[in-house]
C-alpha cells in the first residue's frame, strides 16, 4: 500500500498540495486529474518521495518513504517525470537498461521485456538524440518498467503517444496491474485525458486547487457535476461502459455543486 495521510506539499513557499489523504493498493490503475496547476505533478513527487512533506506523510507498506534507503525506494518505486530531459545521448537499449541501476544487475530479461512492450526493438541501436518526440517518451517510460518497480508513477505517459501506442501502452499498464503470474505491480498515472481516466482507471482521484475533490471510481469520480466544479466546463459521457467519449458543451453559468 502506498499512502498519503493529510499530505502538504509546499513549492515555491507555497503549498500546492494540502491535507491530503488516499492510501493506493497494488493490483489497480489509479488516475489523478485536475485542471493546469491542481497539484498533480507535485502530489506524484511526493509519492515518489521526491518532495519531501511539509507535513503528513507518505508511507509504503506502513514505512515512512522517507526513513527507506533510497535504493530499496528506486527498486520499489518507478518515478516518470512530466517532459523529462534526457542527459546522456546513448543508444536507447543502453538507456533502457538504466533502469536496472537500483538492482545493481544486468536484468536482461526485464530490459527485454521493456523494450517489447513500448515497441522499440526496431529503435534499439538508435540514439535517444535521433528520436522524436514520442519515440523518446516511450524509451523514457521502458526504462522505469526495466526497473520492474513494485509501483510505476507517470506523470502524463501518453501524452507525446500516438493512438496505437497509447492503445498497447495502457494494455501493458493493465497487464502489470493485473498479471498472468507474478506480483501486481500499483499503476499511478498522471492523465488529462478524462476519457482515457473513464475507460482506463480503476480509481480516479480529482484534484483543484491542492485538494481531492473527488476519489472513487472512474463513473463516480468523473460525473458531470465533478467536471463542473474542477473544470468549470458542462458535460457529458456518452457510449458504453469503457467506450465512453466526453462531450463539452458551453461553459455553465455557474458550476454546479461547486
Ligand atoms: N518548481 C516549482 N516552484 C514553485 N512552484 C511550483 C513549481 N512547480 C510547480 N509549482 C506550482 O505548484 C502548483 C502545482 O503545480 P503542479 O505542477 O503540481 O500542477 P499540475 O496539476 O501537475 O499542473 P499541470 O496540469 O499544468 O501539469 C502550481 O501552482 C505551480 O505553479
Amino acid at each position: 500500500m502506498l499512502a498519503a495521510d493529510n499530505l502538504a506539499l509546499m513549492r515555491g513557499g507555497r503549498e500546492v498540495v494540502t491535507g491530503l489523504s488516499a492510501a493506493l493498493k497494488p493490483g489497480t490503475i489509479t488516475a489523478i486529474v485536475g485542471p493546469n496547476g491542481a497539484g498533480k505533478s507535485s502530489l506524484l513527487l511526493g509519492l515518489a518521495g521526491l518532495l519531501a512533506p511539509a507535513s503528513g506523510s507518505v508511507t509504503l507498506d506502513g514505512e515512512i518513504l522517507a526513513r527507506l534507503h533510497p535504493r530499496v525506494r528506486a527498486q520499489s518505486i518507478g518515478y516518470l517525470p512530466q517532459a523529462p530531459d534526457i542527459a546522456w545521448d546513448v543508444a536507447v537499449e543502453a538507456l533502457v537498461a538504466l533502469g536496472r541501476l537500483p538492482w545493481r544487475d544486468r536484468g536482461t530479461a526485464a530490459i527485454e521485456a521493456a523494450l517489447v512492450a513500448l515497441d522499440l526493438e526496431p529503435l534499439r541501436h538508435r540514439p535517444v538524440s535521433q528520436l522524436s518526440g514520442g519515440e523518446r517518451a516511450r524509451v523514457l517510460l521502458a526504462r522505469v518498467l526495466a526497473g520492474e518497480p513494485r509501483w510505476i508513477l507517470a506523470d502524463e505517459p501518453l501524452a507525446a503517444l500516438d493512438l496505437a501506442h497509447q492503445l498497447s501502452l495502457i494494455a501493458h499498464l493493465k497487464a502489470c496491474a493485473r498479471p498472468e503470474n507474478g506480483a501486481a505491480q500499483g499503476v499511478v498515472v498522471v492523465l488529462h485525458d478524462l476519457g482515457l481516466a473513464m475507460n482506463h482507471a480503476d480509481r480516479v482521484l480529482v484534484m483543484k486547487d491542492g485538494h481531492l475533490i473527488a476519489d472513487g471510481p472512474p463513473n463516480i469520480a468523473l460525473a458531470p457535476q465533478v467536471i463542473a466544479q474542477g473544470w468549470g466546463v458542462r458535460a457529458r459521457w456518452l457510449g458504453d461502459p469503457g467506450a465512453q467519449a466526453l462531450i463539452v458543451g458551453e461553459e455553465p453559468e455557474q458550476a454546479d455543486g461547486g
